[in-house]
């Protein structure tokens, strides 16, 4: 996304490094020269970054002006023109090279797969170029690119990180200096230090940890809205959660991975992102300061230094202790993902029931029901009791270890205290530079936990993005089902097979014509195929070949035989699929009325489960209003007034002629009385290869 300016950052690393080579070569300066070296292999991660992920791009960019500044800061120090009165600010040596590394990690794992998926998932909000409001204090509402937004929030969040780690290490000098000053009795520096050093630096942390907090808030919750709204959209979009179901792809739950995998998502990649460099900064600001503090301890009677003691100590500690807690919890990982899959079965028996409780309550169903659900229930307590004993010995464990942890740099150093070969202040910055190192390096225990839990997110929604553009391309093969819209008045069917999702065929339509204005009855056996044939009308079956003409600009509405009802008003429900507040109340009552509903007329408020609430035959009465309120130019009824008895159907269908004069009926019924409020007549005839053909079984004068 920002392509250009990475550009410019591979040239301006690629200059410094030959630069620092050059002054490292001259001086014999195995640092510089090593820096030089990095920035050129960095220079060229970079210059190759730029067709990498937007997401990786960020980090990538971040680290290539980290290197230019703090190589630079170093390049003066040797040269002898940094400031003396800058001498605090001065880096360490080791740094620039240090996020050289952290960037050509970065290109690194943007070749891995699954770093892939994550960022292919990760770069649908980073690439969103639409412009949009934001409240950003001080300056109030702000337009600007969403991509652009989301940026500054990351790199703000990043670099607020970064700063974080630097007072910490900041800090941990400051205590040595503290406690030595302790030691040694002196008041005045005590104070001062307090005053002077340590409030400055507390303050500053204070508010960017309130700054880090809205930030990485407003950044998770837009990227949500962002993400959320766009599978939303992909998944209904053109009949995509239609052709899905029919596909019967791997994206079940299609709920789930909206409500809770984009929401995973996000949270772990920020976890895997920042937090992780966050910790990782801390691990290496602190190794180095616990590599120099190893200067000071001698073994006993001599001065030979062991390079590095106490970091080694702690990396072994570390190490042994993670790989405990590993051998420990590693089946917790699968545990809580059972855990996840048996809570979500338990929910959804509920809510079924609850959706068909006349059925259960009709049947008597309840003891079956009961039975059913408590099972359920059954899996998530086991496996809860496993998740406890699991849980049990790693406590066990991990507070033993977290009660020694702190006493260890402590018991180490102290000998050498006591010795006299450090001091106090040395021996607590020992500690806690220890405790931090320890610390990161656990870090990595506790999100391996997470690992499994994230994995299964991003193949969720990895499958779920595959399944929505696999349903997207059904259809759009050839052999294929053309709708063309045409400037004839009529449907035209022109050599069409229609196919089930298996491939066989089973309605075989080499010519058929639905004249505008002439209603047609189509009848035939049950599985005859009638309403397949009318959603290929309608647009919505993919499977088959040939072409459907309609009227260019026609609308089409199409009702089946058990209306969908949404929650919500009568008002929302007798407008659907337009949306509440289309209609004037008056045309909302007037359709009800007119739909024989007129009870209903003065509920358009009230807010019911109307689909439990209404009878089968008000429910179709209630879509027969919608067609009213909509007036299609083509209107198909599958079944659509099955329920109502002969009396009310024919005076609906009198009603629909009388008040949609323009518009075309097109019906499928069983009932031998439809045939005279049509005025053709057509029947699905059974051919010799089992395939079904629309014929005209009698003409009829009236309608
Ligand atoms: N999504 C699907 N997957 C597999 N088979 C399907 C699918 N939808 C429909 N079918 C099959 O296609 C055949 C035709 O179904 P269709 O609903 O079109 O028949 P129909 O003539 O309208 O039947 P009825 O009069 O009983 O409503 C049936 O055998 C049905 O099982």
């Amino acid at each position: 996304m920002f392509r250009r300016k990475l550009a410019i950052l591979a040239v301006a690393v690629l200059a410094f490094a030959v630069l620092a080579l050059g002054v490292g070569a001259k001086a014999m300066d195995a640092t510089l020269i090593g820096l030089g070296v990095v920035g050129v292999l960095f220079a060229a991660a970079i210059w190759s970054s730029l067709r990498i992920s937007s997401f990786l791009q960020v980090f990538t960019g971040i680290f290539g002006v980290e290197y230019v500044l703090f190589g630079g800061v170093v390049l003066l120090g040797q040269l002898g023109l940094w400031p003396e009165a800058l001498a605090d600010f001065m880096v360490s040596r080791s740094l620039p090279a240090t996020v050289a590394v952290f960037g050509i990690l970065v290109w690194a794992a943007s070749h891995l797969r699954v770093i892939r998926s994550i960022t292919d998932i990760a770069d649908l909000y980073f690439n969103d170029r639409e412009v949009k409001p934001a409240q950003i204090w001080p300056f109030g509402v702000v337009r600007m690119r969403e991509n652009r937004l989301a940026t500054i929030a990351l790199v703000s969040l990043v670099l607020i990180n970064q700063v974080q780690v630097g007072i910490n290490v900041r800090l941990s000098f400051f205590n040595r200096d503290w406690f030595n000053a302790i030691q040694e009795k002196n008041a005045a520096d005590f104070w001062s230090l307090l005053y002077t050093v340590f409030l400055f630096w507390a303050v500053i942390y204070i508010v960017i940890a309130i700054l880090e907090y809205v930030v990485q808030s407003g950044l998770t919750i837009r990227w949500r809205q962002d993400l959320t709204n766009r599978y939303t959209t992909h998944w209904l979009d053109d009949g995509t959660h239609y052709r899905m179901a029919l596909t019967g792809e791997q994206a079940d739950n299609p709920d789930q991975r909206i409500a809770v995998d984009v929401d995973r998502f996000i949270e772990l990649t920020y976890g895997f992102s920042i937090t992780l460099l966050a910790t990782v900064t801390t691990l290496v600001s602190f190794a180095i300061v616990l590599w120099n503090i190893s200067a000071s301890f001698t073994i006993p009677g001599t001065e030979i230094v062991i390079p590095g003691l106490l970091f080694w100590t702690a990396l072994v500690y570390a190490s042994v202790g993670t790989l405990i807690t590993h051998f420990i919890g590693r089946a917790l990982a699968p545990l809580n993902f059972q855990q996840q899959r048996f809570e979500a079965d338990f929910r959804f028996s509920l809510a079924r029931l609850r959706e068909y409780a006349e059925q259960v309550a009709l049947l008597e169903g309840e003891r079956a029901e009961r039975q059913i659900v408590m099972g359920r229930f059954g899996n998530v307590i086991d496996n809860f009791w496993r998740i406890v004993n699991l849980r049990k010995r790693l406590l066990a464990f991990t507070a033993f270890y977290g009660q020694i942890s702190p006493i260890i740099p402590y018991v180490i150093a102290a000998p050498f205290y006591f010795l006299g070969k450090v001091q106090l202040g040395v021996l607590t910055q020992t500690a806690g530079a220890f405790g931090r190192v320890e610390g990161s390096l656990t870090f990595f225990i506790n999100y391996y936990v997470s690992l499994a839990d994230y994995k299964a997110v991003i193949d969720r929604l990895t499958t779920f993005g595959a399944s929505i553009r696999a349903a997207r391309a059904l259809g759009r093969e050839p052999p294929r089902l053309d709708i063309a819209q045409e400037s004839g008045p009529d449907v035209r069917l022109d050599d069409v097979e229609l196919r089930l999702p298996g491939g066989r065929a089973i309605v075989s339509v080499p010519q058929l014509t639905l004249r505008a204005g002439e209603s047609a009855l189509i009848t035939g056996a049950s599985g005859s195929g009638k309403s397949t044939m009318m959603r290929a009308l309608a647009g919505i079956w993919p499977y088959g070949e040939g072409r459907i003409s309609v009227p260019a600009g026609a609308s089409v509405m199409l009702l089946p035989q058990r209306p969908y009802i949404p929650m919500g008003t009568l008002r929302l429900a007798v407008s659907y699929p337009a949306l509440s507040g289309v209609y004037t109340d008056a045309q909302l009552r007037d359709a009800l009325v007119a739909a024989r509903l007129p009870e209903l007329a003065d509920s358009l408020d009230s807010q019911e489960n109307w689909s439990g609430r209404l009878s089968g035959g008000e429910q179709q009465r209630l879509a027969i209003a919608r067609a009213l309120l909509a007036r299609p130019d083509w209107l198909f009824l599958d079944e659509a007034t099955s329920a109502l008895d002969e009396f009310s159907e024919a005076a609906l269908y009198k009603m629909l002629a009388e008040k949609l004069p323009e518009t075309t009926v097109v019906s499928i019924g069983h009932r031998t009385t439809l045939q005279a409020m049509h005025r053709r007549h057509l029947q699905m005839q059974p051919g010799a290869d089992g395939r079904f053909t629309p014929g005209d079984a009698e003409q009829r004068a009236t309608a």
